[in-house]
């Protein structure tokens, strides 16, 4: 038998760090959204006890190092499975970008076998497994719009947000996480953005105000690293988006728009000189 899973890619609308924890991690606090640019995970049993993945594109790990690797190594352990599974990931999310691709991957994995294998695995219990593989896995297991904390594990969800378009657009740089994390001085922060308010916003299905709320405090860290993510930033806020930030650590810049109308601008105005840009929609 196979089965499908879709992997959407996610952006985050608010971005706060609190602090460092002592096991080197920062203490967050995100909200986040599953917009409809995603991979397409394929998964077949195997009767031999080993896990394969291929993909149609050559520049992601296939080996232990995959992420969806790592979420069929762990539920096959956890749940004893003696089958084993062949994965084809269809990528169409860019690698990494900040829109958690490789994350939502292992979510889709973990969902996909779950089915595969009756394992009747319940979703707190799939987001903690996918807390293992990676911080923004339990999000990417339920999808949805959602406030998380700790790591990113611990999950708030938002009813009912309104939709809107979303321009993403990625510079042809990889950003690594880890380094970006690295960098961030949480004492040389002045201000946070707020949390309640785009709560707020997002439950009053106020767009105005999810423009206005929009903030993401690891962006200072990639934009003086990486002054282009600057200048995508400033040509979608010239060409007309309503809100503009950085995704995750980047360098992914997402536009949100309100305006149909607006788009074919905005996005001929991007690819001018930026390669990657796709128009795609808030998944609510
Ligand atoms: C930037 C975001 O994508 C925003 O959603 C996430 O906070 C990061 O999520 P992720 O890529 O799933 O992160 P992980 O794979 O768990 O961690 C990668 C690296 O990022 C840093 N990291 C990540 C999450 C977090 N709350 N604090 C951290 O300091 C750590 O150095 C870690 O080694
Ligand atoms: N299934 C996968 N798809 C893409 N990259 C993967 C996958 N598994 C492992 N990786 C590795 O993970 C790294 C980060 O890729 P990913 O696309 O997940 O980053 P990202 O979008 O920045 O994630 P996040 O937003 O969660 O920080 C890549 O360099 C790649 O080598």
């Amino acid at each position: 038998m196979k089965i499908y899973e879709k992997a959407p890619a996610k952006i985050n609308l608010l971005l706060d760090v609190l602090r460092k924890r002592d096991d080197g991690y920062h203490e967050v606090e995100m909200i986040m959204t599953m917009v409809d640019l995603a991979d397409r995970l394929e998964m077949e049993e195997l009767p031999r006890d080993t896990i394969i993945i291929s993909s149609q594109v050559g520049y992601i790990p296939l080996d232990e190092k995959n992420l969806a690797f790592q979420a069929a190594r762990l539920i096959k352990e956890r749940y004893d499975v003696k089958q084993g599974v062949y994965i084809h990931l269809d990528k169409k999310i860019p690698v990494a970008a900040g829109l958690a691709g490789g994350s939502s991957d292992a979510a889709a994995a973990l969902r996909g076998l779950n089915r595969l294998w009756k394992l009747q695995i319940p979703e707190d219990e799939l987001c903690r497994l996918g807390a293992e593989l990676g911080s923004d896995v339990p999000f990417c297991v339920t999808g949805g719009t959602a406030i998380a904390r700790g790591r990113g594990e611990k999950l708030e969800h938002i009813e009912n947000p309104p939709q809107c378009w979303v321009v993403l657009a990625k510079p042809p740089i990889n950003v690594s996480t880890a380094d970006v994390y690295g960098r961030f001085r949480a004492n040389e922060l002045k201000e946070h953005p707020s949390i309640p308010n785009m709560v707020r916003a997002l439950e009053q299905g106020s767009f105005t105000d999810i423009c206005e709320g929009l903030g993401n405090v690891l962006e200072n860290v990639t934009l003086g690293l990486y002054p282009e993510v600057m200048q995508l930033k400033e040509s979608m806020i010239r060409l007309g988006a309503d809100g503009v930030l950085m995704s995750g650590s980047g360098p992914t810049v997402f536009g949100l728009v309100s305006k149909e109308a607006k788009l074919p601008r905005i996005y001929n105005g991007l690819r001018g000189f930026c390669k990657e840009v796709y128009v795609v929609r808030m998944l609510t």
